[in-house]
């Protein structure tokens, strides 16, 4: 998959560029909604013999706008959008650079600008899809606005349980701790990669050593421990995370932390890329009044896990 960074102002016009069918969206996730709208283009342009693309945007609107706080997180970061992207069949990824100029653009300068020099027959989006300045552009306009140029399709309200899957509705899932309900919504287990720092070395000495990880722009799940399974070299573990501020230990930590402690695990992984598949939680992070305390529930934890999983595989 090829990827075009587009910032503003933009002129992207090649008459050399072949016949293109266009995903349209922010598709933070790629749930099962947005799924079906790329799947669409992907079908689309197979049938025609053109080229399957996507037009995204970064950063995410609501941080540019500011209407999110500092610490926004992302359920798909732009490097794991591009890997799910590619494995759906996207060869080219049209990446806007999502700035103050960009949104103060009207409907009808974003198709003019970024949109018509790219030999776009057809464009899909969803049935709430809208662009320009106030998000003044919808689907009624699209077609319109670029005179004709190409033809639409347009999906209608994918729902689950009278609910529009988003990403708002798997954000919520996440800040709630819900992360088995999410698989219906986002069509797979919720997944990070974080990088292995270095943590307190602490957990070695009572016998439950952790990798702790810088998970970047992730989303992480409500503070709380959950059982998980974790890759590392594309080898597969068992192992419970840890979500929190360890209160037991400390009392200044001012953001949540990912720790995983991972079953029958003794290699040496600093640096490491390790990703996270979120399977079940098990409950809240707690103040314990001693070690003793915290290494009898970690063993309780580590049972309550090897359960959850045996009923899972
Ligand atoms: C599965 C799991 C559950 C944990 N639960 C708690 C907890 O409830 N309260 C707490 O203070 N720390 C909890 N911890 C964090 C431990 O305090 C932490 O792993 C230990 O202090 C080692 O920290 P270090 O890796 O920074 O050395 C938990 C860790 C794991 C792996
Ligand atoms: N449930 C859905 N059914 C059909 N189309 C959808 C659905 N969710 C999103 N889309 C479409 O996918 C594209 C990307 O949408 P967008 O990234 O705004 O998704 P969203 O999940 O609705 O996000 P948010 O929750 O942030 O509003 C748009 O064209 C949108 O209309």
């Amino acid at each position: 998959m090829e990827t075009i960074v587009m910032s503003h102002p933009h002129h992207y016009k090649q008459e050399s560029l072949p016949p293109t069918i266009l995903a349209l969206g922010y598709f933070d996730g790629i749930h099962i909604g947005h799924q079906r709208v790329i799947s669409t283009a992907v079908e689309l342009a197979e049938k025609a013999g053109a080229v399957p693309a996507v037009m995204s945007f970064h950063p995410h609107p609501s941080v540019v706008l500011g209407r999110a706080d500092q610490n926004w997180t992302y359920i798909t970061p732009l490097e794991e959008k591009k890997k799910v992207l590619e494995s759906m069949g996207v060869k080219r990824f049209y990446l806007v650079k999502f700035d103050h100029d960009f949104a103060s653009l009207s409907s009808k300068e974003f198709v003019d600008q970024y949109i018509i020099g790219l030999n776009v027959q057809h464009v899909v989006t969803g049935f709430d899809f809208s662009y320009g300045k106030y998000g003044k552009g919808n689907v009624e306009t699209l077609v319109k606005e670029s005179n004709g140029q190409f033809a639409q399709t347009v999906i209608e309200k994918i729902e689950k349980d009278g609910q529009k899957i988003s990403s708002t509705l798997i954000r919520q899932f996440l800040k709630e701790g819900r992360v088995q309900e999410i698989v219906p919504y986002l069509g797979r287990r919720y997944k990070l990669n974080g990088t292995v720092i270095h943590g307190d070395k602490r957990g070695r000495t009572i016998g439950f050593p952790t990798a702790n990880l810088d998970t970047e722009e992730y989303s992480l799940p409500k503070v709380g421990v959950y059982a998980v399974e974790v890759s590392i070299d594309n080898e597969r573990y068992f192992a419970m995370a840890n979500v929190g501020y360890k209160p037991t230990f400390k009392e200044d930590q001012k953001k949540p932390s990912l720790e995983v402690h991972i079953f029958d695990f003794h290699k040496e992984i600093y640096g490491k890329t390790v990703s996270v598949t979120w399977l079940k939680r098990i409950r809240d992070e707690k103040k314990f009044s001693g070690i003793d305390e915290l290494i009898q529930q970690l063993n309780t934890d580590k049972s309550k896990t090897l359960e959850i999983i045996q009923t899972m595989y």
